[in-house]
């Protein structure tokens, strides 16, 4: 193990980074005891940045953060070279990188991780069919072998020798707070003689009048969520994962994104989407009194094996970015509803005010139009509807038409897509101003299982039930 790993490994065991106040809010979420100790919460109902176990001021994480990338990687490269003095040095003056490196969160648990922590710089979201063949048994295999690695591959301390799969891409990295978090698609359950296990939540989604959906890249029998918040260790974990699957399941699609990267900003805030708003901001809070029955299957729930699971909803939503930078900023925030600079109702107060739906200026007009998003997509409208979004941006260049082929990878976790996704989409569909400014242009629904405890794999209850 290098030095650099070594210095980040010590640092690492509860260590987790600055990330950004509205993600930091969502992980504070159900579990995130398990990840890492707890910050206090502050006024707005959002945590600030997590400091490491060891001793480091905020200002001083926060003061490195920017000049982390040249002076961090200046400082363990002098490490690597120059011996005891200057690796000491390093130990006394952490930087924003290592901690960035150590931040650890567990495998093992009740529910997956991936669906509460807050979204990763870095994201890769893969669709996986079986093999001609692969039946039961064999996915039940799979299974086994994507837990184990993702064991050994988001431990806090690397093995000495690592597995024959193993590359070791991410040999130097610590476990940058890579997740990975399975799912099984509705085809699954036909393929592999598992009907009657299937979930009734798992019925297709409706198709939506603007949809404009690729079928390839939709779907599938498996999915498989990686964040992490290096490019190499996301990269790693995906590759290691195709590589175990060979023989059984065939990679069906693959979208990779990205989010901001822990530590950019200042001061921690909520993250933007590609087309610059602040978005996050009004996920459901595990201070909510209903959050858990929203956001997860009850443990007496049903199907039996899903207790503690979750349900994914997956978009490609195309941002027609083109056409949205010609708006000006004050109708851009009239079509979302909040003020682009600092996320705020157009109803007033500051990013996290409650929204005011009822507020009517002198005039008479209302202070969120009709069709803003955040009116038409609140649960409020929407018969308490409710989802945990859990997004990255991606792009992947220009597309045929000339504009750019970039977006949002939108995954909505929810107890029950019909009470979650379907209603507030059926409805943004039709009346939402946003919707002239994005395509739909693929999709899927994966049932995601509860988490795997020791020596246990994901979705042993269903495969071995
Ligand atoms: C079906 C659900 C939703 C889709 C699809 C969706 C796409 C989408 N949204 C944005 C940008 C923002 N969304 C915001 C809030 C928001 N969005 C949804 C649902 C969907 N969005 C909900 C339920 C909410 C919360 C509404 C509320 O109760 O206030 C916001 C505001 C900030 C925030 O609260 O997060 C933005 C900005 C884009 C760009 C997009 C597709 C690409
Ligand atoms: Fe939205």
């Amino acid at each position: 193990m290098s030095k650099a790993a070594r210095i980040a490994g010590r640092r690492g065991g509860s260590a987790m980074d600055g990330r950004e106040a509205g993600d930091a809010a969502m992980g504070d979420a159900v579990g995130m005891g398990d990840v890492m100790g707890r910050d206090g919460v502050g006024k707005d109902g959002a945590v600030p940045a997590r400091q490491e176990s060891a001793p480091i001021s905020r200002r001083r994480l926060l003061g490195t953060a920017g000049a982390a990338g040249a002076a961090g990687a200046a400082g363990l490269i002098a490490g690597g070279a120059a011996g005891a003095g200057v690796a000491a040095a390093v130990d006394a003056e952490p930087t924003a990188l290592a901690t960035v490196g150590s931040a650890h969160i567990p495998f093992e648990g009740a529910r997956q991780a991936g669906i509460v922590q807050p979204a990763q710089a870095r994201g890769h979201l893969v669709a996986f069919d079986l093999v001609a063949g692969a039946d039961r048994k064999a996915a039940a295999g799979l299974m086994r072998r994507w837990s184990d690695a993702v064991r050994t591959m988001t431990a806090a301390d690397r093995p000495a020798a690592p597995a024959a799969y193993d590359d070791q891409v991410a040999y130097d990295a610590g476990p940058s707070s890579l997740t990975v978090t399975f799912g099984f698609g509705r085809s699954f359950f036909g393929r592999t003689g598992l009907g009657a296990a299937l979930p009734e939540a798992l019925a297709p989604l409706p198709d939506f009048p603007g949809d404009r959906l690729d079928a390839g890249r939709s779907n599938g029998d498996l999915w498989v969520q990686v964040g992490a918040d290096d490019a190499l260790v996301a990269f790693h974990a995906l590759r290691v994962l195709q590589k175990v699957a060979r023989d059984t399941a065939s990679l069906r699609w693959q979208m990779s994104g990205f989010n901001r990267t822990p530590g950019a900003t200042p001061h921690p805030m909520t993250g933007r989407n590609l087309m610059g708003q602040i978005d996050g901001t009004n996920n459901p809070k595990p201070a909510d009194p209903d959050f858990e029955r929203r956001i997860f299957v009850p443990a007496k729930g049903s199907p039996e094996w899903m207790a503690g699971g979750s349900y994914a909803v997956v978009r490609r939503i195309r941002m027609l970015l083109d056409d949205w930078d010609h708006l000006p900023v004050a109708r851009q925030e009239k079509v979302i509803g909040r003020r682009k600079s600092d996320g705020a109702p157009l109803s007033g107060g500051t990013e996290f005010t409650p929204v005011d739906l009822g507020k009517v200026h002198a005039d008479g007009s209302l202070a969120i139009a009709g069709d803003a998003h955040i009116r038409v997509a609140a649960a409020a409208s929407n018969e308490g509807a409710a989802m945990l979004r859990r997004a990255f941006s991606y792009h992947d260049g220009i597309g045929a038409d000339g504009t750019p082929d970039a977006g949002l990878l939108f995954v909505a976790w929810q107890a029950d897509p019909l009470k979650g996704f379907v209603p507030v989409q059926r409805k943004l569909d039709g009346g939402d101003g946003l919707s002239r400014f994005l395509r739909h242009e693929s999709s899927g629904l994966f049932a995601v299982p509860g988490g795997a405890g020791k020596g246990e794999y994901v979705g042993q209850r269903l495969l071995e039930g």
